[in-house]
């Protein structure tokens, strides 16, 4: 579904009040990457983890990355100091905070369970502690949270199946499966036996595809994995034929402009082409992937955006919104409710 709305024109100088405001859903997010250096800190002493680095400042001067992998290595061991049913719990629970202040109406959030299992942390103990968070911010703070599974690409499609054998018995405590962590040289079809299984549970399926990987990986996604978005996706621009499969198709792409600076994907932010995406009719939305690690949330992401990439208008803001709600897998009721609150802002403004 496109939107008929006709959005208003709107001074450049109201716009960053209208991001802030506009009701939202994040589509691609890594609980783990929401853990700030201070809780990182704050998780080691309680659970007596040794980190290798000696204070706050220090580790945060660590978050100067170079490519994807630069980040992961530090992301993982970041990870680490979490042991606990209530470390995932006070983890989510501080993400959804920072969400609700940005107007995030609906996030769905990614979690790699074999970041944790592989430390002898019980696949219960995360599942667990990550959907009280959901429960309890849903009923406290009226946000709609579900979780999505990822494998870590960079392990076997064997090591993913027994994830997903694992996680069965807490088969409703999440929407779907991803893909995620090191990009080139795994690509998609590596994963087609357990996306073909979770296709057939009746899971919603996703892939990282295209951040630093070819077109063809995005292909792949598509055709071997049947995924219903691709998560990041920017390198699809090389391939005309792609980018009109994806048009044609309304296949989401799960934007997350701060992460693709800060990995050097786009020299700068006035790089990137998001603008581009969406002009060619590309169902693109904004995410802010690991906000921790990359310098911001939700609604810093749409500023610095907005701020710094030329040429972005009211209507690419209302589109980005409209497309983060229609492409979220909530129910068309609440799809419909949150898109009527997001007119009314426009409307207003
Ligand atoms: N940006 C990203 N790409 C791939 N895997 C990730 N895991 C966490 N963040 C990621
Ligand atoms: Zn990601």
């Amino acid at each position: 579904m496109t939107t008929t709305f006709q959005v208003p024109d709107i001074e450049a100088s109201r716009l960053p009040a209208l991001l802030e405001a506009m009701p939202k859903a994040e589509l691609h997010m890594h609980i783990e990457g929401s853990l700030e250096p201070e809780m990182i800190f704050r998780l080691a002493q309680r659970n007596g983890v040794k980190l290798s680095y000696a204070s706050v400042e220090e580790l945060r001067k660590a978050y100067a990355f170079t490519d994807l992998q630069s980040f992961l290595d530090i992301y993982y061991a970041g990870a680490s100091v979490l042991l606990t049913e209530q470390d995932f719990y006070d983890m989510a629970r501080a993400y959804l905070d920072r969400a609700v202040a940005d107007n995030v109406v609906r996030s769905e959030m990614f979690f790699d369970p074999q970041t944790h299992t592989e430390r002898g942390v019980a696949m219960e103990t995360v599942i667990n502690g990550l959907h009280r968070a959901c429960v309890d911010a849903e009923r406290e703070q009226g946000i709609s949270a579900a979780l999505i599974l990822c494998f870590l690409r960079h392990l076997s499609e064997d090591s993913a199946l027994q994830t997903l054998e694992a996680a069965l018995p807490f088969r409703d405590r999440f929407i779907g499966v991803g893909l995620d962590s090191s990009e080139v040289g795994n690509p998609p079809e590596k994963f087609a036996r357990v996306f073909a299984r979770c296709r057939e549970l009746g899971l919603h399926l996703v892939a990282h595809a295209g951040e630093e990987g070819p077109p063809e990986y995005v292909w792949s996604a598509l055709d071997v994995l049947h995924v219903e978005r691709v998560d990041h996706g920017v390198q699809s621009v090389r391939d005309p034929a792609l980018m009109q499969r994806l048009a044609k198709d309304r296949i989401a792409l799960t934007v997350c402009p701060l992460s693709n600076e800060k990995l050097c994907v786009f020299p700068r932010l006035a790089d990137h082409n998001i603008r581009q995406l969406l002009d060619a009719g590309l169902v693109a939305t904004v995410n802010s992937d690991d906000p921790a690690y990359f310098g911001g949330y939700m609604n810093t992401n749409f500023t610095r955006l907005f701020a710094e990439a030329p040429g972005l208008t009211a209507r690419h803001a209302y589109q980005l919104a409209f497309n983060s709600l229609e492409a979220s897998f909530a129910e068309r009721a609440d799809k419909e409710r949150w898109q009527q609150q997001l007119r009314s802002v426009f409307e207003k403004a």
